[in-house]
């Protein structure tokens, strides 16, 4: 059997193989490479890869938090078969993660509970599968993050460097294409190096996040010192329908950490950049709250002084001043719950 997973991983790849096992899938003994790597199946859309040489990067890419964001899964999928055929010399460890098996196989968003907002302990008194996947991802990134490569030590030094791209795409299509969330950093100042990684990846759009969340990118960050960014590369698409040339540039920029290659980066100019903060979270305060904005209307659309963008039990939100943005709004979320992010601009 062990062997059987073994080779559906190599001759049907990752994703396939995480398509026929949505629940969970035992350990599997790791499989070598001619280069010494070593891949290992840790549990359904959880693989590890270890290089026999390791410079000292962990890094976590994570796709398919939300079963329906498929290009991110796509863009796992045919990186793992890069360096399962031996096309990438691997350097750095590497979590590779597909999140929600269960919502992707349903080419849904989530299957019970939106499982972006279960991190942080936060699945705790909960038993749905969400919740319980979301624990699990927690353990294997935990045990990621705090074991040393078992292959060699680093060499020339001892810092270890952890990073996390947790890829998604949005539901809505966006002024800018593409953007990344730079979960709140706990009073840390905010890492221009990895704006630096943004830029270089087609990505300068950057929201700077405002407060602890429940995300796995949060969860990463704020539990591991983690550099970890949520990342969204465009408009969610079914299988098939993502063209990869949207991808190239942070496609090649992954390439090279996982590679141990330097990232071509230009050191950080605000100009560069459209950096936002977030002003306002849209709450849903009752099953009465609607959002005064048409379903075609794009991520970072900004409005007018006194537009009534939202009404609620609670009187809903009124623009404050002209250029507030709205981000991921969403009616379709439980009560308590963010149902959009009044953003302004900002620079750094
Ligand atoms: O398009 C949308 O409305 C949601 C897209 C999405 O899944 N975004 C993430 C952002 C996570 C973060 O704030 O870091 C989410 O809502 O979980
Ligand atoms: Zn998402």
């Amino acid at each position: 059997m062990q062997t059987q997973l073994n080779n559906i991983l190599k001759q049907k790849g990752f994703l396939q193989l995480t398509r026929e096992n949505e629940q969970s899938i035992e350990k599997q003994p790791p499989i070598t490479t001619t280069k010494n790597t070593s891949i290992q199946l840790l549990d359904t859309g959880v693989l590890l890869v270890e290089p026999s040489d390791y410079n000292g990067t962990d890094l976590v890419i994570s796709s398919g938090v939300h079963g329906n964001e498929t290009a991110p899964i796509e863009i796992v999928d045919k990186l793992v078969e890069k360096i399962i055929n031996e096309k990438l010399t691997v350097s750095s460890r590497v979590l590779f993660i597909i999140g929600n098996p269960v919502a992707m196989n349903q080419s849904q968003r989530f299957d019970v509970e939106n499982m972006n907002r279960l991190f942080n302990g936060k699945h705790q008194d909960k038993d749905h599968h969400e919740a319980k996947r979301a624990e699990r991802l927690e353990h294997y990134v935990s045990e990621f993050y705090n074991t040393r490569a078992s292959s060699g030590s680093v060499s020339g030094t001892d810092s270890v460097t952890r990073l996390h791209y947790d890829l998604h795409t949005a539901i809505r299509p966006s002024k800018y294409k593409k953007f990344a969330i730079y979960p709140f950093p706990d009073g840390k100042p905010w890492d221009k190096s990895q704006l630096e990684f943004f830029l270089s990846s087609d990505i300068n759009t950057i929201l700077l996040g405002h407060q602890p969340a429940g995300t796995f990118s949060y969860f990463t960050s704020h539990q591991f010192n983690a550099h970890g960014f949520t990342v969204e590369l465009g408009k969610v698409k079914p299988f098939g329908e993502n063209d990869p040339q949207d991808f190239t540039h942070i496609t090649r920029n992954l390439e090279r950490l996982i590679e141990g290659k330097p990232v071509d980066t230009k050191t950080f100019d605000n100009q560069d950049f459209n950096l936002f903060q977030v002003k306002h979270e849209l709450l849903k305060q009752s099953e009465s709250f609607k959002l005064n904005i048409s379903q075609d209307v794009e991520n970072f659309t900004s409005f007018e002084q006194g537009y009534q963008l939202t009404d609620d039990a609670d009187g809903g939100y009124q623009v404050e001043a002209t250029g507030e943005a709205i981000v991921f709004p969403n009616e379709n979320v439980p009560v308590g719950q963010r149902a959009g992010l009044v953003v302004v601009k900002t620079r750094l």
